[in-house]
């Protein structure tokens, strides 16, 4: 199989969730990928299903939830068809994540030296005691004074500084992917231009991918090398971050731009009119169709596949042609 990304490759991935509502299908066939040391924005409005990609690459997703379909193909690994075993030695290891409120991911009675040391001591399989002086390192790393931070517990530390520790953790594996759901939306403007930086410098400095989950264009503009453009579950545009601001094809993305807010504000988008779809009962063909401004008869029946169009840039939409080669499947 041909691979779109050296170290990341998600194809048809089908994630849903069993709910009293009904079958909310969250994902439906998110394609994605990266290269070694890349960075990737994944886009989109409130509840296109960004986080639960990010958890369903990680192996994550819960009950009500339950990946249906798809591939994730990283770092040579077919993640979906590892054990659970296999899949603890790359979760954490080669592949590490850090969310939006870093407080909520650290544990509130353990001391922050010994949550860093856990991690490092999980992936060298040594004492969590022998991994001291690297956590001093880690924290130094990522702007923190050690012998505060060793021996304090998360409630001690500021939102920012969590962060900082949650980075630091992340990182402490060298793993060759970090992903970061809206690390920065839950600090202040200030510090969240700190903890981008920060973000920026470790990665050049250790070589790990970034992929960077954000409503914040701006953000994306300055961070990111590629973009990935989700609506509704489905990847809708993918192209280099210069080509995507510069040519947006996709109708959707057109609106996320001129809904660019100043860097820093993460409201909704209110350019595009109408609003998400309810994914229990999505609409028919394109999901986009109903909020198009471009919309045909085609995209009211069939589903547009994820198609290059120009070199390196993807989009799934009929106006750039491929009309009615592939079926809405059930
Ligand atoms: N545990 C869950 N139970 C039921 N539905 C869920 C669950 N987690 C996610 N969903 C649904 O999956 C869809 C995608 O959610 P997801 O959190 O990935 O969106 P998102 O793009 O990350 O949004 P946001 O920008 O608000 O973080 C939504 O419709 C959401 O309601
Ligand atoms: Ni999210």
């Amino acid at each position: 199989m041909e691979l779109r990304g050296k170290l990341l490759d998600v194809s048809g991935l089908k994630v849903s969730f069993y709910t009293y509502r009904g079958v909310i299908k969250a994902l439906d066939g998110v394609e994605l990928w990266m290269d070694s040391g890349e960075r990737l924005g994944v886009v989109g409005e409130t509840g296109c299903g960004k986080s639960v990609t990010s958890l369903a690459v990680m192996r994550l997703i819960e009950q009500p939830g339950e990946i249906q379909a798809g591939k994730v193909i990283f770092n040579g690994k077919s993640l979906l068809e590892l054990s659970e075993e296999e899949m603890n030695g790359v979760r954490g290891i080669e592949m590490s994540m850090i969310f939006q409120e870093p407080r909520s991911s650290l544990n509130p009675v353990m001391k922050v030296g010994y949550q860093i040391g856990e991690a490092i001591a999980k992936s060298k399989k040594m004492p969590i005691k022998k991994t001291y002086p690297e956590v001093r390192e880690i924290l130094k790393l990522v702007g923190l004074d050690p012998e505060r931070v060793m021996n304090s517990y998360p409630h001690e530390l500021s939102g920012g500084m969590s962060q900082r520790v949650m980075i630091g953790m992340g990182l402490a594996t060298h793993p060759k992917l970090l992903i970061a759901d809206e690390p920065t939306s839950a600090l202040d403007v200030t510090i969240q231009a700190q903890i981008l930086e920060l973000l920026d410098e470790l990665a050049r400095k250790m070589g790990n991918a970034v992929m960077l989950i954000t409503h914040d264009m701006g953000v994306v503009a300055e961070f990111c090398d590629k973009v990935m453009v989700m609506y509704a579950g489905n990847s809708v545009e993918y192209a280099s971050t210069f080509e995507l601001f510069e040519r947006p094809l996709h109708p959707y993305t057109g609106g996320l731009l001129l809904a660019v807010p100043r860097v820093g504000r993460t409201d909704e988008l209110k350019a595009i009119k109408g609003t998400v779809p309810d994914l229990v009962d999505p609409p028919s063909g394109c999901r986009f169709h109903p909020r198009c401004p471009r919309v045909m008869e085609i995209c009211k029946e069939n589903r547009p596949p994820l198609l290059q169009v120009e070199p390196g840039h993807f989009v799934a939409c009929y106006l750039y042609g491929n009309k009615g080669e592939v079926k809405e499947n059930a």
